[in-house]
């Protein structure tokens, strides 16, 4: 199933930098091990928001869940889910 995700990112002021330093990079690697697996499609970064626009394609909502919740930055993001399907005007095969 593919969803959009949007996710916000709101770290504290009093976050120390060293540890705001080490859970991004976390977050990195996470991210970039999904990207490969195939399961995270796609990240944009939303114009003028610390924010992104995602692309999962996953199981079920339990293994979205699963992997939003596994988040490095997770604690520290607002996140919105919105479900896909295939649209009927779509050419793209891969776009299901
Ligand atoms: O910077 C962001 O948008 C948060 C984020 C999610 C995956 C990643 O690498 O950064």
């Amino acid at each position: 199933m593919l969803y959009q995700v949007i996710m916000t990112v709101d770290l504290p002021r009093d976050l120390a930098s060293e540890e705001a330093t080490r859970i991004l990079a976390q977050e990195k690697a996470y991210s970039q091990d999904l990207q490969r697996s195939g399961k995270w499609r796609h990240i944009w970064r939303i114009a003028g928001q610390y924010a992104n626009c995602s692309i999962f394609d996953v199981r079920d909502h339990d293994e979205l869940h699963q992997i939003l919740s596994g988040l490095p930055l997770f604690p520290f993001m607002e996140i919105s889910v919105t479900p896909l399907l295939r649209h009927p005007s779509a050419i793209r095969e891969d776009d299901r």
